[in-house]
């Protein structure tokens, strides 16, 4: 059995961990590590080994996956890198690292850059893949062993590419949310119950998105399937469009893929100052 080991459980790769788990793998074969003894606990009672000891937790790992926050990866390079296995596949989920900090700390390692999205937890997510020059077959095996149980799996051509990733599944999450907290509010004001408008949203988002899904159809053809000529549907929507939907959607994406470009600017190893 493979020893895979997180270092950092939170909101990302504790998506991770959880969709692994009911996807099959089993509990004992996952090491996470995290300051917060709450953490720990919550980790240990699944039935995953949980440490607080990052040096004794990628002692012998197979697989160590970096799930810290992108601010603390390069202090967590350089006192983690010298204590990894060099024959252990390093993964990191950061947004806005360059590989070439990792290769920096760990040159004789494996390293894959993945960005992933927080529905992994329901094994529907997206994972951008993107590998360092040191990685052969076996390790191209490994991470789609890993991520593919949790969904699309996407092999980037480029890191740059990565960027583009975030800004159409690993930020994109939370569009979705921000898009049903404003139908939900808006149902409200007109006068729905609260929790009858929450899970009409809900479950409207989650038939449409079945439905893009499953369907032989694109989206537009689906719309157009709701959108009577004349009709109620056609009014929303002529509403969305000349209050520019499409720009204010791509202007977003934009600033997201920007904010990465301008994150990998600041963290990257600046050598000699
Ligand atoms: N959230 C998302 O949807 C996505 C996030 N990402 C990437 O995932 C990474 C994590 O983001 P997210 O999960 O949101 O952040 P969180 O803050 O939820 O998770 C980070 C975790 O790291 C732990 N941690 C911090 N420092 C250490 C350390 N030195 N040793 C061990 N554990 C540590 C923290 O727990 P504790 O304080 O208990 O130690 C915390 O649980 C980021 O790099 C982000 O770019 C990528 C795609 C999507
Ligand atoms: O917001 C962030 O920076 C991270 C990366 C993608 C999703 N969450």
């Amino acid at each position: 059995m493979n020893k895979i080991v997180f270092i950092g459980a939170g909101n990302m790769s504790g998506a991770i961990i959880d969709g692994m788990l009911s996807a099959g793998t089993p509990p004992a074969s996952l090491w996470t590590t995290n300051r917060s003894e709450d953490a720990r606990a919550a980790w240990a009672a699944k039935g995953v080994n949980a440490s607080a000891d990052n040096v004794q937790a990628v002692a012998e790992a197979d697989v160590v996956i970096l799930g810290v926050k992108p601010v603390h990866i390069n202090e967590l390079l350089a006192s983690l890198a010298s204590h990894i296995p060099k024959d252990a596949l390093v993964i990191t989920v950061a947004a806005g690292v360059p590989l070439e900090n990792y290769q920096y700390f760990l040159p004789e390692n494996a390293i894959c850059r993945v960005m992933p999205n927080t529905p992994c937890l329901v094994k529907t997510g997206v994972s951008g893949v993107f590998f360092s020059d040191h990685c052969g077959p076996a390790d191209h095996e490994t991470v789609t062993e890993l991520f593919q149980p949790l969904g699309l799996v996407h092999h980037c051509q480029t890191e740059a590419e990565i960027d583009l990733v975030i800004a159409a599944a690993g930020s994109a999450p939370a569009y979705f949310f921000l898009f049903m907290e404003a139908m939900i509010a808006a149902a409200i004001a007109q006068g729905l119950d609260p929790s009858d408008a929450a899970a009409m949203v809900k479950q409207t988002a989650l038939g449409a998105a079945r439905m893009a899904n499953d369907s032989e159809h694109e989206p537009a053809e689906l719309r157009r399937r709701v959108t009577s000529p004349g009709g109620t549907t056609a009014q929303a929507i002529e509403r969305f469009t000349s209050e520019n939907l499409h720009g204010i959607v791509a202007s977003a994406m934009v600033d997201c893929t920007e904010r990465a470009q301008e994150m990998a600017a600041l963290f990257k190893l600046k050598h000699g100052e």
